[in-house]
């Protein structure tokens, strides 16, 4: 039951709430019951002909007791479902906070499309936990010994029969429900996430199974794995009415069994005719009362199943991740970083993507990485923005442990630019991500000219993913997006390499003259225009092969030589 202890906990703080619904729950629950028997007993009495003073206490009782159970019912109905959205609301929240820093770590391990279904699916699933299965018994119970002591007083018997009825309807039939249910569940899920995830790659990839004469294939598929899940949840929907109407059953058979036992004792002359039709109705009513619990195992392994799989998904790391961060940078000094003898290996693979790595960035300097693609350059920079956390080895910012550091506070010091950048359907404005009151549309349109965008508007629209504009104008956006932020350390990962090689030359110009005080390390696949770095750090398979000035490695004509003397072949045969 641990993994549903943060959903106990966020029921917790809704207690008052709980609270209303259950006191609702029972007053309603007890006046349906009283209602139907005095209707029975109102029934029963004309056959007396009795006093009209009686007949009117009696109907006015039944109108009472209508109204009561109708206001109670609605009580019930707004507190019940406020909690439960408060809750859910509670749980969302904390779920999607835990999840946030350890993002990237879970996209490796689980299919985007799956992870996607599975968290929306499974937090919406707790949302049953307390109406379907916390809060029902308790009421139910409520009610049912309420009613249980109001006919010993009239029958022992008829009391033991209720008891015995109460035990088929909270035991035997969800038992049974619940075994026919535990296979199918556990089919729907997984056909659940077969489709989400089909659907996701899809939908990533239509362009290239379109071209690739792939898309009909995909579309049977994708019919063929909907055709399956609606099959298995047609099948779970019919094993939960065969609960329901097993629940029916009972409460018939219950009930005719209340009216031969009661037509025995009154012929016993142990019980007068006039109650009769009152215990029967009361029999009913308080069946019809428990009819939640027929599906209640079945919600009840659901929500446990879900939270389960939420806590897997958010693995003790969340903890670790958290927990010793205590200290916090300024955002508007230079920033210094030490990275010392820095391992990480990505799981599952066989080799680190970075072995032993040591580097300093002075305060101001600017460093440029160079080396052949999987040489681990990209993972130096989410390491650096605790995007992951290292195997082995410390990384410092300005003398700070990053451990100790809150993630948020490190992307707060950074003007960053990774390779693949995310623009959101909407406004030029909107995608430059600042909060446009903050500047002026004079200082934005300043920065987009720095990136070498002059030409555009802020309000030209954006499509979804920026879809509408080409990969050198992405780059472009982005750099200008890092550009307004104005912070003192640069973390860029070939920012410019979709740019030709002069628009490359004229944004990489502005953005020296901006950061001229501020520490950059800049990723770059190009190797022009490095004169002017600090140093120049070559990487080959996670470790640093080459380390120093422009000039010095030029004079040293190892690697860095060579590659530079092959950029100048290449450069001259293209004519730049
Ligand atoms: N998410 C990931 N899961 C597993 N392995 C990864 C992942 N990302 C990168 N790698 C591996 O880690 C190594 C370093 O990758 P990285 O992206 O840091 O290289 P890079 O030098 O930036 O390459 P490029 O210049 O092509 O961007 C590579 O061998 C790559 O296959």
């Amino acid at each position: 039951m641990s993994e549903l202890a943060m959903l106990s906990k966020a029921m917790f703080q809704e207690r008052k709430d709980i609270i209303f619904s259950i006191i609702g729950g029972f007053i309603a629950g007890i006046a349906g019951v009283a209602l139907f028997s005095v209707s029975g007993y109102l029934i029963s009495q004309t056959v007396f002909a009795p006093p009209l003073y009686t007949l009117i206490i009696l109907t006015s009782l039944v109108k009472f007791l209508g109204f009561l159970r109708s206001v109670s019912r609605y009580g019930e109905r707004l507190y019940t479902h406020r909690a439960t959205f408060s809750i859910l609301s509670r749980l969302r929240t904390s779920f999607f906070a835990k999840l946030v820093p350890l993002t990237p770590g879970i996209l490796n391990k689980n299919r985007s499309g799956d992870l996607l279904a599975r968290i929306v699916g499974d937090v919406e699933s707790l949302q049953h936990y307390f109406l379907r299965v916390a809060y029902p018994p308790l009421v139910v119970m409520m009610v049912f010994l309420a009613t249980v002591l109001f006919t010993a007083s009239y029958s022992f018997w008829i009391a033991g029969l209720l008891v015995l009825g109460m035990l088929m309807t909270s035991l035997v039939v969800p038992g049974i429900v619940l075994l026919g249910q535990r296979k199918i569940h556990e089919r729907v899920r997984e056909q659940r996430s077969k489709l989400s995830t089909e659907i996701t790659e899809t939908l990533y990839g239509f362009r290239d199974l379109k071209i690739y004469g792939q898309l009909a294939q995909r579309e049977e598929q994708l019919q063929r794995y909907s055709a399956s899940l609606a099959a298995e949840q047609q099948r779970a929907a019919v094993q939960l009415l065969r609960g329901q109407s097993m629940q029916v059953f009972v409460t018939f058979f219950v009930a005719w069994g209340v009216l031969t036992l009661s037509a025995y004792l009154i012929l016993d002359g142990r019980l007068a005719g006039v109650f009769l039709a009152m215990l029967v109705m009361a029999t009913q009513t308080v069946f019809e009362e428990a009819a939640p619990l027929a599906v209640l195992p079945a919600y009840k392994q659901d929500s446990e199943h879900a939270a389960n799989r939420l806590t897997e998904t958010i693995p003790s790391q969340a903890a670790t991740l958290r927990s010793s961060k205590s200290e916090s940078l300024p955002t508007d000094l230079p920033v210094s970083i030490e990275i010392s003898n820095v391992t990480f290996q990505y799981e599952g693979e066989w080799r680190p993507a970075l072995l032993n790595f040591s580097l300093q960035l002075a305060a101001g300097s600017k460093t440029a990485i160079v080396g052949p693609s999987g040489s681990g350059k990209s993972t130096l920079i989410e390491l650096l923005l605790k995007l992951r956390t290292t195997t082995s080895g410390n990384i410092r910012i300005n003398k700070v442990l990053i451990n100790e550091l809150d993630e948020e506070n490190i992307w707060e010091l950074t003007n960053v630019v990774l390779q693949q950048s995310h623009f959101f359907k909407g406004t030029l404005r909107e995608n430059l991500l600042e909060n446009a009151d903050e500047h002026s549309d004079e200082e934005l349109m300043e920065v987009l000219a720095k990136a070498q965008l002059p030409n555009v508007l802020l309000n030209q629209v954006v499509y979804e993913k920026g879809e509408n504009l080409s990969d050198g104008e992405k780059q472009r956006l982005a750099l200008a997006r890092a550009m307004l932020r104005k912070r003192h350390l640069w973390l860029l990962d070939e920012p410019t390499s979709s740019l030709d090689y002069v628009t490359e030359q004229r944004v990489l110009k502005q953005l020296y003259e901006q950061a001229s005080g501020d520490t950059l390390l800049l990723i770059c696949h190009r190797l022009t225009g490095l004169e002017k770095m600090d140093q120049i750090v070559v990487m080959e398979q996670g470790e640093i092969v080459e380390i120093g000035s422009f000039k010095e490695l030029m004079e040293q004509k190892g690697y860095f030589y060579k590659l530079k003397q092959i950029e100048l072949q290449m450069i001259g045969e293209s004519g730049v």
